[in-house]
């Protein structure tokens, strides 16, 4: 099931990813509509991170093209934002908390531009958001995992994209930080913006994402949440191996959307 929208934020065509010329993502087809916070999931080694690197250039194409708001990457970078895993970064990196936040702002307005006052202001409003504005100088190796996921989420909001790329962003962190960062998700829709999230917890994601990928190197499906969340599509992507299964698909049957907030 692929529900193909009109006006896509992202069209993903005929994409094929291989390394060492292996592929692990296969003839990838979608389109993801504006507004909506977008759920990647599928069992380990589906492909999910990359699907995310390669739609961010980070790895070349096998086949197939990429288009964000109708347009190539490099013609609108600064409106597409990518929050990598948090084990990818060398935290060790002599950096303060706001330094990390304005690198931000450096996204949106190029490398060469001096940043500003009103730079900084958004910085430190975006480290609000997140509660982390108590740290702003600290450096950032002596941060806690959760911490350092807030600051990244900062980051990326201080770049004021219109997409957003998230790798796990609730890996390591406790329920308080996983609900703010939630409402921050939700704030971010109501503003219009997408974001796409790889996530692992089949549970949470009925709840969170109005819209979900699924993926096991190629595409199961990709469509509204209500009609992707089906045991038959479920089974195909995790091979009917979780028996979270039987207990998702009843939570679905039921129309039982914990806490959702339909816009
Ligand atoms: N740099 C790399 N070189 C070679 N193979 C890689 C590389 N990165 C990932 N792979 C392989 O590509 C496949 C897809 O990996 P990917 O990290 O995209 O999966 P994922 O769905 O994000 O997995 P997980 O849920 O475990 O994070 C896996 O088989 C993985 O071993």
């Amino acid at each position: 099931m692929i529900v193909q929208v009109s006006n896509p934020v992202l069209e993903v065509h005929d994409l094929t990813v291989s390394y060492n010329r292996k592929p692990v993502l296969w003839d990838v087809d979608l389109s993801i509509p504006q507004g909506s916070l977008v759920g990647i999931i599928g069992p380990n080694g589906a492909g999910k991170s990359t699907l995310i690197k390669s739609i961010m250039g980070l790895i070349p194409l096998s086949s197939g093209y990429v288009k964000l708001f109708d347009k190539s990457l490099n013609e609108v970078r600064e409106r597409v934002s990518y929050v990598p895993q948090r084990e990818s970064v060398d935290w060790d990196f002599p950096a303060s908390v706001l330094d990390v936040v304005l690198m931000g702002r450096y996204a949106k307005l190029g490398l060469f531009r001096n940043i500003r006052q009103s730079d900084r202001e958004i910085a430190l409003d975006c480290l609000r958001k997140v509660g982390m504005e108590g740290f702003k100088d600290r450096q950032i190796a002596q941060l806690s995992g959760g911490q350092q996921q807030r600051v990244f989420l900062a980051r990326a909001l201080a770049q004021k994209a219109d997409l957003y790329f998230m790798d796990e962003p609730f890996t390591g962190v406790d329920a308080a930080t996983e609900s703010a960062i939630v409402d921050l998700l939700r704030e971010m829709r109501s503003q219009n913006k997408t974001v796409i999230v790889v996530h692992h917890d089949l549970q949470s994601a009925i709840e969170y994402f109005d819209w979900i990928i699924l993926l096991n190197m190629r595409l199961v499906a990709s469509g509204k949440t209500e009609d992707v969340f089906t045991t038959a599509l479920l089974q195909e992507t995790y091979g009917g191996k979780l028996n979270i299964l039987a207990e998702v698909s009843d939570l679905v049957r039921k129309g039982n959307y914990p806490n959702r907030e339909r816009k």
